[in-house]
C-alpha cells in the first residue's frame, strides 16, 4: 500500500542514517546486555578473591578488581540489567502519570482540567533532579523510593507536553465534529487526540529514559538509590570513586557504561523525532496545498410533520471579560424548515460562526448561551433545561451535521478516510466494521469521488482539497442528518471547485430533503445556494428576506452595500473595487444607536441614538433600520454611478485602511 510503503521508506531511511544506525547498534548492544549479562556473568562478578584485592587492569580483569577482589567489568555488564531496567520503570511510571494528568482536562471537563493544570505549572518550576531528591526523602532510601521519586519527577514535564499538544489537537476542527457527532470523551481521547500526539510522545518518552538513567546513577551514587548487596551503575561508581586514585579504571567502566546507554536512548530518541520530522514535513506541503472544511454527521430520526427543524429565538453568545462581559451574538432568532436553504451572511466578526456554534453546542465554557426558545427537531437545547443529556447527545449525533471552513484540520490525519466516515454509523447505528465500511465506500461515491473504494483506504494527506471537503460533505450524510450546517465550506476553494461543492450541497438537500444552514461573508455564495438570506451586523440581525429580493429589494442600506460590493459584468474593471468604508464595531465597544450608523450614508441623529428593532414590514421580510423606506428599492444596474448612495466607496480593497475588514468581492463571482 502506498501509504505504508512511504512511510516504512522515511524509517529506514532514518534509520540508515549515520545517527539512526549508531542509535540502533547502541539500543541494541544495552538491551541484549541487561538481559544476558547476568546469565553469563553473574558468578564471575561476585567471586571474592581475597588474593586479588585492588588489583589494577590485567588480561583477566580488564578493568581490575574491587576491594574484595571482585571483577569490576563483570560487575558493571552485570549491573546493567539493574540499572536500565529500574530506570524504564520510573520512565514508565512519569509517562503514565503524565498521560493522565495531561488528558485531564480532555476527560474531567474543563475545571477540573484548570486545577490539575495549575498543579503542572508549579510541579514544572522544580528542576527535576531536586524534585527526585525530595521524593526520595519522601519515599525513603532504596531501589523502590528512587524509582517512584524519578518517575513523579518525570511526570510534570511529561503532562505539561501532553496538556499543551492535546489542547492544540483537541481544537481542530475534527475533534469539534466528532463532539458534534456525540462520540463520547474517552473515545475521542483514544481514538483522535492520542493517535495525533503520540509519536511526540514517544520522542520524549524515549529520551526521558536516558535521563532517568543519569538521575538513577545519581541517586544510587549519593547512596539514595540501590542499597548493598545489590548494585547498579551509580553504586559501581560511588565505590569506583573511593578507589580513583588508586586505580582510575573501576570508577570509569561504570561511568562509562552510564555515559553509553544514556547516549542509545537520547540518539534513539533524535532518531525517531528525525523519521517523524521528515513525515511532518511532507505532511505539512501536502496539507498546505490543500484546503478543505469538514463536517460532523447525522443519522434519520423521525421528523415531527410541519414544524421546524430549527427554531431559535433571540439567542445570545457572551462571554466574560476582565470588566464584565462581551455578547457578540446579541438576540438572533432564526428558523429553518425541512429542506430549506437559510444563509448567513455578513462581514468578518458579526457574529456567524458563534450562531452556529451555539446551535450545535459547541460553545465552550466560559462562554455562554442563552436563548428564548433554541429548539431543534421538538428538542429544547437551551442549557439548564430538564433534559438527558444522553439523548440530546444522541439527536445531535445523528440529525446534526456541522461542515467547518478550515482546510488544514477538517479531517483527523491519523485515520484513513473511509474509517472516519465509518465511525459515524458504527458510533450511532452499531453497524458492524463491514456493513459501516461499506456505507462509507457508498457515500463517498454518493460525493462523486472517483475509485471510492481505493480512495476509503487513504489518509487525508493523499486527496486534495476538494476531494477532502467532498469527504466531509459525506462524512455529513452518512446517517441522514436533518440539518447540515456549513459554515464557510467554499471560502478556500478555487471557483470551480466551489461551484462544484455547492452543487454537491444542493443536491443532497433536494434529495435528502435536509435543512441547510450556510454561512458565508460571500453574498454571491449565499444567493446561488439559500431559499432565504440574514443578513447579520455586530451580532445581530438586520435583515431577513428571500433570496430573489437580495439583488433588487433589499432595504436595509448595509445589505445593498454588499450587494454593490460584489462586481459584475457591467463593473468598470479599470476602477478600484468598491468596499464599505470604516469597519464594524468591535463588540466590547458598540456605539449607541443603530451599529452601522457610522458607516451608513443615510444615518441621521434618531440612527445615532437609537437602535432599530427588526421589525416585520411583509411576509417573510424583516428589517431593522430607521431608513428603509427611504433607501432606494433597488441596486441600479449602474452601479458604479449608484455606489455613493450605497455607502460604499472606491479603494483597493488590499491597499485601504481596515482591509480585512471590508467585503472585497470574490474574483469571478457571479451575481446571485
Ligand atoms: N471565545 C471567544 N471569546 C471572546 N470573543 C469571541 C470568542 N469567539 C469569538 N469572539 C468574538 O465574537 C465576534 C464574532 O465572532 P464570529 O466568529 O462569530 O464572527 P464571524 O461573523 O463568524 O466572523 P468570520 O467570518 O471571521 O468567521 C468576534 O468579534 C470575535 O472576536
Amino acid at each position: 500500500m502506498p501509504v505504508a510503503s512511504h512511510a516504512s521508506k522515511r524509517w529506514i531511511g532514518a534509520l540508515r542514517s549515520p545517527l539512526g544506525i549508531t542509535a540502533a547498534v547502541l539500543l541494541v548492544a544495552v538491551l541484549v546486555l541487561a538481559v544476558v549479562a547476568p546469565l553469563i556473568w553473574q558468578g564471575r562478578a561476585d567471586a571474592v578473591q581475597s588474593a586479588e584485592i585492588l588489583q589494577g587492569p590485567s588480561s583477566a580483569h580488564p578493568v581490575g578488581t574491587d576491594l574484595l577482589g571482585r571483577d569490576i567489568f563483570a560487575r558493571v555488564l552485570v549491573a546493567t540489567r539493574l540499572s536500565v531496567g529500574l530506570a524504564l520503570l520510573a520512565t514508565a511510571i512519569g509517562v503514565t502519570t503524565g498521560l493522565l494528568l495531561g488528558t485531564a482536562p480532555v476527560l474531567l471537563g474543563r475545571r477540573a482540567g484548570r486545577w490539575i493544570g495549575a498543579l503542572i505549572n508549579i510541579a514544572v518550576a522544580f528542576p527535576a533532579l531536586l524534585l527526585a531528591l525530595f521524593f526520595a526523602v519522601i519515599f525513603g532510601v532504596g531501589a523502590k523510593g528512587a524509582v517512584l521519586a524519578i518517575g513523579f519527577a518525570t511526570a510534570p514535564g511529561f503532562a505539561r507536553l501532553t496538556q499543551t499538544m492535546t489542547a492544540t489537537v483537541s481544537s481542530r476542527d475534527f475533534i469539534a465534529a466528532a463532539r458534534v457527532a456525540g462520540i463520547g470523551r474517552m473515545r475521542i481521547l483514544a481514538r483522535h487526540v492520542l493517535p495525533n500526539i503520540a509519536e511526540p510522545l514517544v520522542v520524549s518518552a524515549t529520551m526521558a529514559a536516558g535521563t532517568a538513567l543519569l538521575s538513577f546513577a545519581s541517586l544510587s551514587f549519593l547512596g539514595l538509590g540501590v542499597q548493598a548487596p545489590s548494585y547498579d551503575w551509580g553504586r559501581l561508581l560511588g565505590e569506583g570513586l573511593a578507589q580513583i586514585y588508586v586505580h582510575p579504571a573501576g570508577a570509569l567502566a561504570a561511568g562509562i557504561a552510564v555515559v553509553l546507554a544514556a547516549m542509545a536512548f537520547n540518539l534513539s530518541g533524535e532518531a525517531v523525532a528525525r523519521a517523524i520530522g521528515l513525515r511532518s514535513t511532507h505532511a505539512g506541503k501536502r496539507a498546505e496545498t490543500a484546503t478543505d472544511h469538514q463536517i460532523a454527521q447525522s443519522e434519520p430520526e423521525p421528523d415531527a410533520s410541519d414544524q421546524p427543524l430549527l427554531a431559535v429565538q433571540n439567542l445570545q453568545v457572551s462571554f466574560p471579560t476582565a470588566s464584565g462581559e462581551v455578547t457578540p451574538v446579541r438576540g438572533v432568532s432564526l428558523t429553518v424548515r425541512k429542506g430549506e436553504a437559510i444563509g448567513i451572511v455578513g462581514e468578518s466578526g458579526s457574529g456567524k460562526s458563534l450562531t452556529a456554534l451555539a446551535i450545535a453546542q459547541l460553545i465552550e465554557r466560559p462562554g455562554q448561551v442563552r436563548a428564548d426558545r433554541l429548539d431543534f427537531l421538538g428538542a429544547d437545547l437551551r442549557e439548564g433545561v430538564e433534559q438527558s443529556k444522553n439523548e440530546l447527545r444522541r439527536l445531535l449525533g445523528t440529525s446534526l451535521s456541522m461542515v467547518f471552513q478550515d482546510p488544514m484540520t477538517s479531517l483527523n490525519p491519523t485515520q484513513r478516510v473511509g474509517r472516519q466516515l465509518a465511525e459515524v454509523v458504527r458510533e450511532h447505528q452499531g453497524a458492524d466494521r463491514r456493513t459501516a465500511w461499506r456505507r462509507a465506500v457508498d457515500r463517498l461515491s454518493a460525493v462523486r469521488i472517483p475509485g471510492a473504494e481505493r480512495r476509503a483506504r487513504q489518509l487525508p494527506h493523499e486527496f486534495s482539497g476538494g476531494m477532502r471537503q467532498r469527504a466531509m460533505i459525506g462524512m455529513g450524510v452518512m446517517a441522514n442528518p436533518k440539518l447540515i450546517i456549513a459554515d464557510e465550506p467554499t471560502t478556500a476553494l478555487d471557483v470551480t471547485v466551489q461551484r462544484q461543492v455547492l452543487q454537491l450541497l444542493a443536491n443532497i438537500r433536494a434529495a435528502e430533503d435536509v435543512g441547510l444552514l450556510f454561512i458565508s461573508h460571500d453574498v454571491t455564495v449565499v444567493g446561488q445556494v439559500c431559499d432565504r438570506v440574514l443578513v447579520m451586523y455586530a451580532g445581530r440581525v438586520v435583515e431577513d428576506l428571500p433570496t430573489e429580493a437580495l439583488l433588487h429589494d433589499a432595504r436595509h442600506p448595509y445589505t445593498r452595500a454588499l450587494v454593490a460590493a460584489v462586481p459584475d459584468m457591467t463593473t468598470d474593471r479599470d476602477r478600484p473595487l468598491a468596499v464599505i468604508p470604516g469597519r464594524p464595531p468591535d463588540p466590547h465597544d458598540l456605539p449607541t444607536g443603530c451599529p452601522y450608523a457610522p458607516r451608513c450614508p443615510l444615518a441621521s441623529d434618531q440612527c445615532r441614538q437609537e437602535d432599530p428593532a427588526l421589525t416585520t414590514y411583509a411576509a417573510g421580510r424583516r428589517v431593522a433600520c430607521w431608513h428603509a423606506d427611504l433607501a432606494p428599492a433597488a441596486v441600479p444596474d449602474n452601479r458604479t454611478a449608484s455606489d455613493e448612495t450605497n455607502g460604499l466607496v472606491q479603494g483597493d480593497p488590499v491597499a485601504s485602511e481596515n482591509t480585512d475588514d471590508q467585503i472585497a468581492a470574490p474574483l469571478g463571482g457571479e451575481r446571485p
